[in-house]
């Protein structure tokens, strides 16, 4: 018995940070994100059961991974007993392989598209229907608004067992197809600490954490959602600013400090509100999770445009554009005078600040693959290809 899923990353606009209850991961506020297309940035899980595998077995990107990991048999645990008791699978060993197509542990959410595919891949094997949201939260928090495509609000709910701690679906990614995604990968190493450490560590040391959670996120809860059904994006962009802004500034009200920022995603943060200030209208956002690497949200009408400018500002080491952007392709469009003018001062005097960039748009939900050559598994449980290299 094998099944393969795959599953979206998710940029939040309006940040989870702060746990309530670290075992069952119930948030300290409600959050909200926008989902991406699997075309791009996804994880691929494969999970053998059969009653001939010796033991369980996680390959992770090609690394074998314990088994032993709480939040890995929290998922399982609920995952079974959701399933119908007669199903022969519930006894047999599992082996797992999944692979991330972008940076693991890299402030890229690798976390919650790994989790989401998982729990998805789970509930086909045990045949469970309905909500999986909140079992995909025991895995990452943030992996819950994975379970859904398109613009998703986690709410934190109220209830001590969690129960009430879900995903819910916003609106659809054909909602707005003219948003883009623009991901600027300033650093793809695995950060210094996890999110799972630094949030914990502004639960107990940052009073300003406790006022944003009770005080500004339900307020701009309600203003994002009423941008995204609106498609204001003037709105939608300031708020997914803001938010950004608060949440590092949580970080460093951190005692202490948790800093995932560095000088390229300030330099970043600096070329989007001059771009912004030029066109007097806000046209582009910025979004950092906890690590260096940009998420760009914008409208795919100044696309080539702001592509121009972060060339021009940083300058990269390829000439050779297949290396340097992946996702949907751009037009290399030479900057204007006019912008290059105003840009002029804040152009970096180092090559390759940016290593690479993803271009990509707001996507559907996790799906499972049919096609037996979709498995990277074999029927003895052991990955098709070797990752030797
Ligand atoms: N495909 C996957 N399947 C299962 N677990 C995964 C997968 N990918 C990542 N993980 C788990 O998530 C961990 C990384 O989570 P972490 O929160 O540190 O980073 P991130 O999710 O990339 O960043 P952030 O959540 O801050 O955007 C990994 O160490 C691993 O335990
Ligand atoms: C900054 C964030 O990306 C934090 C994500 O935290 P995780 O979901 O990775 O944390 P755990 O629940 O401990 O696994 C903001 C967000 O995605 O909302």
């Amino acid at each position: 018995m094998m099944v393969t899923s795959v599953a979206p990353v998710n940029i939040a606009v309006i940040k989870y940070w702060g746990k309530r209850d670290e075992d069952l991961i119930l948030p300290i506020n409600d959050s909200l994100s926008g989902t991406l297309s699997v075309d791009a940035m996804c994880t691929k899980t494969t999970i053998l059961a059969s009653s001939t595998l010796k033991e369980n077995i996680f390959l992770l990107n090609g690394k074998k991974q314990s088994f032993e990991n709480p939040r890995l048999l929290n998922c399982l645990q609920e995952i079974r007993s959701r399933a119908n008791p007669g199903l022969p699978q519930l006894n047999w060993n599992l082996s797992i392989c999944s692979e991330n197509n972008f940076p693991t542990a890299a402030g890229l959410a690798s976390s919650a598209a790994g989790y989401a595919c998982l729990v998805h891949a789970l509930a086909a094997l045990f045949q469970i229907e309905g909500d999986i949201s909140a079992i995909a939260r025991r895995g990452s928090g943030s992996a819950c608004r994975s379970i859904f495509g398109g613009w998703v609000q986690w709410c934190m709910g109220s209830s001590p067992t969690g129960e009430d701690s879900i995903a819910r679906p916003i609106a659809p990614a054909s909602h707005w197809p003219e948003m883009r995604v623009l991901i600027l990968v300033v650093d793809d190493q695995k950060k210094k600490y996890s999110s799972t450490t630094g949030m914990q560590r502004s639960v107990e040391t940052s009073k300003l954490l406790e006022y944003r959670a009770t005080e500004i996120v339900p307020k701009k809860i309600e203003a994002m959602k009423e941008a995204i059904l609106m498609k204001d994006f003037e709105s939608f962009a300031r708020i997914t600013m803001e938010d950004s802004n608060q949440f590092h500034a949580v970080c460093l009200d951190t005692f202490p400090p948790c800093v995932y920022m560095n000088d390229t995603s300030h330099a970043i943060v600096n070329m989007v509100h001059t771009y912004n200030k030029f066109k007097n209208s806000s046209k582009v956002s910025y979004a950092f999770d906890a690590g260096p690497n940009a998420c760009l949200y914008l409208l795919d009408s100044v696309v080539d445009e702001i592509f121009s400018v972060i060339n021009y500002v940083f300058p990269p080491v390829t000439s050779h554009q297949a290396d340097y952007i992946t996702g949907i392709p751009i037009t290399r469009e030479p900057i204007s005078e006019e912008l290059k003018s105003v840009f002029e001062h804040n152009v970096l005097d180092k090559y390759g600040a940016l290593r690479y960039l993803i271009h990509t748009t707001i996507g559907d939900g996790p799906k499972t693959l049919n096609s037996p050559d979709d498995h990277l598994l074999n029927l003895n449980g052991l990955p098709k290809r070797s990752y030797d290299d």
